[in-house]
């Protein structure tokens, strides 16, 4: 239990643990049945690609345990309409607070400011959270491959998309990218960052490229940090990007976007 991402997990299932008590499941449940209909995050992410554009999922995040705080003066609501304004396909919002220092509330002003699908970007090991984001206004959720098994994430997606949202599986490395195949997610992720180590090289996506098919989309994640990123990844035929801190630490993260991508 040293590593972040295992402290992160242990974290999560006590925060779990202490909402239920607060609201039951079957409370839960019903609030998330009776939101607004979810966005289609898919669609989002196929309509940038289909226009020849790069499909960014811009990410809205104040801290990371790897970098600190990237942005003080942190508005989700500006830099939603920010990002929409630029481009952006899609958003994820960092709902987290002991380590990424984010909040359900953040992602709810984000989706309220703009028309752009949302992703809740979190550490999901329970049913439980996924009720809890549709219930926030989440359009998608997030699966990391290292933190759950295949029969887990087969229950999860089911779940997700039950409730009408996409799912976003994230891999880094072959083995977890055997598993994310076996789903029906089209949203491949692989990230570039080591959640154990937090050491980030783009060549993981390069790497794993060639294993995952056409009918599916690969996301790029972390580390995507300048033109030069951008340039190697549509090289090499990715279209969709997961991108945060370069965004956040620029003072408009919306051109910012623009810039790197356009
Ligand atoms: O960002 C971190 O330091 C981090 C540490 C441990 C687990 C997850 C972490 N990040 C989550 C992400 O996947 C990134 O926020 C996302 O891919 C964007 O990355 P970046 O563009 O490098 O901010």
């Amino acid at each position: 239990m040293s590593d972040i991402l295992n402290k992160i997990l242990a974290v999560k299932a006590q925060e779990v643990a202490a909402a239920r008590a607060i609201k039951p499941l079957e409370l839960l449940r019903s609030e998330a049945e009776h939101v607004a209909p979810a966005r289609d995050f898919v669609a989002a992410v196929r309509a940038k690609i289909a226009a020849g554009k790069s499909a960014v999922i811009a990410e809205i995040k104040k801290a990371s345990p790897s970098k600190g705080v990237l942005r003080a003066d942190f508005n989700p609501a500006a830099i939603a309409v920010s990002y929409e304004a630029h481009g952006a396909a899609c958003l994820s919002v960092l709902t987290d607070a002991q380590f990424f220092q984010g909040c359900p509330e953040y992602l709810k002003l984000a989706r309220a400011a703009c028309h752009l699908p949302v992703l809740r970007k979190d550490f999901i090991v329970d049913e439980y959270q996924i009720y809890q984001a549709r219930a926030m206004g989440a359009d998608a959720i997030l699966l990391i491959a290292a933190a759950l098994d295949l029969a887990t994430m087969q229950a999860f997606e089911a779940l997700a998309h039950r409730l009408g949202m996409a799912v976003l599986v994230e891999v880094h490395n072959s083995i977890e990218l055997d598993a994310a195949l076996q789903l029906t997610t089209p949203l491949i992720g692989v990230n570039n960052r080591n959640l154990r180590t937090f050491e980030v090289s783009l060549q993981n996506t390069l790497d794993l490229l060639p294993r995952i098919g056409s009918d599916r989309i690969v996301v790029t994640e972390s580390g995507i940090l300048n033109s030069t990123d951008v340039a190697l990844m549509r090289a090499n035929k990715v279209d969709c990007y997961l991108v945060g801190e370069a965004f956040m630490r620029a003072d408009n993260p919306g051109e910012e976007l623009e810039k790197v991508f356009l």
